[in-house]
């Protein structure tokens, strides 16, 4: 497939540092790849340290004007880039398609959920607000005022080159902050259409600044950051392993930090639940973007009563997921983004089965016909907790069933696990709700429901999955700070 837009400016492959599209100084170029055939659609540039500062300086330069702009103009500026992106969804999702490899309906519906968040932003920007404190000493007036907390780092993956960056970057503008970014190596030309799309709607100079680099010269271009005081907040979204590095090495700036990191999502099926809604909860949560999703389910146990005919009803719908590229409107599973992620999810089937698991569908590569990274939507069962899927992230089409005899069973081998992202519950009973959803430990949980994700909702982890909030009336408050006003001597 071919890298042809409606929109041919959309197609960016150069940096977008202080208002300009550039190369790197060296000239370094990063080939990109369609993960469908791993064929080249698109050259970037490969930067470093160089453009790394480069891009903080502008951020640094535009942060007093941007700062200084009304929240009011800075919410009606956001609104400009939302309608933007949303007039260019089709073009923008096919992108995200042939880059990322998710079917093009998923495609078009990652823009319209990254520009939710560009909206939602838009919007909270006019409303941020301080506090009048009732002082406790008589001639005093005490005020707690938001700042935007300055130039701020994004570093996002490859899974939602569309949603990730916005959300990120909306929260970012809306609070006054300028932002410098370095998109996943695999997925770098979403994120330079949207800034393309910033740049049209009339966003200045230096408030947003974004850098590309290849995974071998990504640790350059994020310490030239890391080591920046300017630079005084990290938002990332990856791999607990990279957001423990981040944490570690912006300790000497002591910047602010969100991490959104890992899940490893226990999806439990009670007895009593309705096991037809708990089949189409596991379908949407676990299969949207070919599992490749945090909040995907990773682990799903089912009570012991209703394991064979939940199971049961699981193997049609696994069996009948149309695989197939991004390109063909018929797909339901793409391909995965690389070939390191096809190791992991066949390692973690390998593993299952050796420890005496049975596969009841899928289980190995499919389609090698049209390409290498394509993993037939696989159900196993009978699944043993020391299976090395029930201990990290498989970021595939893989569903583990693993039994358990009683709640707090369930719970504790839900809980058993470093990570606290996503978790969800089928039940029916109103007062095992309430339990369960306050023993789980996780950021969110999803009662009788798959579909979890919304602008207007806090999204974020607990335990090894990070700190931060993304979305909801919570999502500025990572990109601000609150100053204490006491004025004395009132008369
Ligand atoms: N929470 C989530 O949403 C996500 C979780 N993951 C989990 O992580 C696993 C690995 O995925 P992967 O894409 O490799 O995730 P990473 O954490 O490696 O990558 C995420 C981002 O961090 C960048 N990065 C990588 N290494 C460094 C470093 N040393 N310093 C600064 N930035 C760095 C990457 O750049 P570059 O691409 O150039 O390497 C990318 O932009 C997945 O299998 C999944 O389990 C992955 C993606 C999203
Ligand atoms: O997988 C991720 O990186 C988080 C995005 C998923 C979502 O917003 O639901």
């Amino acid at each position: 497939m071919t890298l042809t837009l409606e929109r041919g400016d959309l197609i960016q492959s150069r940096n977008y540092i202080a208002g300009h599209w550039s190369a790197a100084a060296d000239g370094a170029r990063l080939a990109i790849s369609n993960p469908a055939d791993m064929q080249p659609i698109a050259e970037v540039p490969d930067s470093g340290a160089n453009e790394a500062r480069a891009a903080a300086d502008a951020a640094h330069h535009a942060f007093a004007g941007w700062r200084a702009t009304p929240a009011k103009r800075r919410g009606e500026l956001l609104k400009r880039w939302h309608a933007l992106v949303m007039a260019n969804q089709q073009d923008l999702g096919r992108l995200i398609s042939l880059e990322q490899g998710k079917p093009l309906a998923e495609g078009q519906g990652e823009v319209g959920y990254a520009a939710s968040y560009i909206e939602w932003f838009a919007e909270e920007a006019p409303r941020i607000a301080g506090e009048v404190i009732a002082p406790p000493v008589a001639g005093r007036r005490m005020l707690a005022v938001k700042e935007p907390v300055g130039v701020v780092a994004v570093v996002t993956p490859w899974n939602f080159p569309a949603a990730m960056i916005a959300r990120k970057i909306a929260p970012a503008l809306a609070a006054g902050c300028t932002v410098v970014a370095k998109p996943a190596e695999d997925t770098p030309l979403t994120s330079l259409a949207l800034v393309r799309l910033a740049e049209e709607a009339g966003i200045p100079p230096g408030v947003i600044n974004i850098v590309c680099a290849s995974r071998g010269r990504t640790p350059e271009v994020v310490d030239a950051w890391l080591e920046d005081a300017r630079v005084r907040k990290i938002s990332f979204t990856g791999s607990t392993p990279v957001g423990k590095h981040l944490a570690r090495a912006s300790a000497d700036t002591l910047k602010k930090l969100s991490l959104e990191l890992g899940g490893n999502a226990p999806f439990i099926v009670f007895e009593d639940a309705d096991l037809d809604a708990a089949v189409e909860g596991l379908m949407a949560a676990k299969f949207r973007n070919g599992g490749q999703t945090c909040v995907c389910p990773n682990r799903v146990y089912v009570q012991e009563a209703v394991f064979d005919a939940f199971a049961d009803k699981l193997v049609a719908r696994v069996a009948a997921l149309r695989v197939g590229p991004a390109s063909d409107l018929d797909s339901q599973i793409g391909p995965m983004i690389n070939a390191r992620a096809v190791d992991k999810i066949l390692a973690h089937i390998d593993d299952a089965v050796t420890r005496g698991a049975k596969v009841l569908e899928g289980g190995e590569r499919v389609r090698t016909d049209l390409g290498p990274n394509y993993v037939a939507p696989t159900l196993l069962g009978d699944v043993t907790s020391d299976a090395q899927l029930c201990h990290e992230e498989t970021f595939g089409p893989l569903v583990p069933l693993l039994r358990f005899a009683t709640e707090e069973d369930a719970v504790a081998a839900a809980n058993a696990t470093p990570f606290g992202l996503a978790s969800y519950f089928y039940s029916q009973n109103v007062s095992r709700i309430h339990r369960v959803a306050d023993a789980l430990e996780a950021g969110i949980v999803g009662i009788n429901e798959g579909a979890v994700a919304s602008e207007a909702a806090p999204f974020g982890g607990i335990k090894e999955s990070g700190y931060g909030r993304e979305g909801s009336v919570h999502g500025l408050d990572d990109y601000q700070h609150i100053k204490y006003l006491c004025q004395g001597n009132l008369r």
